[in-house]
């Protein structure tokens, strides 16, 4: 078999389990260790590190938070030689567990005992905007299925109103464009945007083939993250309403 784990469709929810990519381009990414130390994340990323215990099987959420507490997990880990089994929901995120030496498994064989993950926007109800990284499908996968979630912020993340920072990412079945628009603007959508690709040219394609659009509203109802998954062909919205979560705030100061 190949040293690198994607056959024919490259979900990392789809790895072998107990298989650890070994390449020299992963265990060198540069672009994980320029993800900035700020202080305060530190301390909270020791903070969900101290909550992992001999065999438990941890979801792994996407974004620059989540490899910080994942790079302090991996050091315990190491240090006392737990066993623990991530699953990400990202290949980003696949690819740092494999450079960290974290062993990989799916939710095909497991289902996560807890999960961390950061967030875009948090409001007083503790509703979320995620998915600046374009993983909310599988980052909402991973929270359904986990029996306790721990979301990781600092205070830039905490918003009176959902969409006062953000728009609202959300996956779409590219030929379902236009019909997806149309309804997206009789919910009240206000601009709608394809998001761009980086490094290459046109729209960012999600780790599932699809596009991801931001879409601005003046109001998030409660009922809208229902009523966007209902248009057909939209995979999933970054809106997290109503979730059972636990908020683990990052001081800056
Ligand atoms: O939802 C996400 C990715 O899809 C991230 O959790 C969110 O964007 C926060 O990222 P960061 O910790 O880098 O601020």
């Amino acid at each position: 078999m190949s040293s690198y784990l994607f056959t024919t469709h490259h979900s990392p929810l789809s790895i072998h389990p107990n298989m650890n990519w070994n390449s020299n381009l992963i265990n060198n990414l540069e672009w994980a260790d320029k993800i900035i130390n700020i202080e305060g994340k530190q301390k909270v990323a020791a903070e969900i590190a101290a909550k992992v215990k001999d065999g438990d099987i941890i979801g792994v959420g996407s974004g620059s938070t989540s490899y910080m507490a994942l790079v302090a997990i991996a050091q315990r880990v190491k240090d006392e030689k737990l066993n623990v089994k991530a699953i990400p929901t990202s290949v980003e995120l696949s690819m740092f567990c494999s450079k960290l030496g974290l062993p990989m498994t799916t939710l095909y064989e497991h289902k996560p005992d807890w999960l961390f993950d950061g967030a875009d926007e948090v409001d007083p109800d503790q509703s979320l905007i995620k998915g600046r990284g374009g993983a909310m499908f599988k980052e909402k996968l991973l929270i359904s299925s986990s029996v306790v979630s721990y979301i990781i912020v600092d205070d830039s993340k905490m918003v009176d109103k959902l969409g006062s920072k953000f728009p609202v990412p959300i996956e779409v079945f590219p030929q379902a464009l236009p019909y997806v628009e149309k309804e997206l603007k009789s919910l009240g959508a206000t601009e709608i945007a394809i998001r761009p690709a980086k490094g290459k040219d046109g729209p960012i394609i999600s780790e599932n083939g699809n596009l991801v659009l931001d879409c601005k509203f003046d109001e998030i109802g409660k009922s809208f993250e229902k009523d966007i998954k209902s248009i057909t062909g939209v995979i999933e919205s970054g809106l997290f309403i109503g979730y059972n979560l636990n908020i683990i705030m990052a001081s800056n100061s």
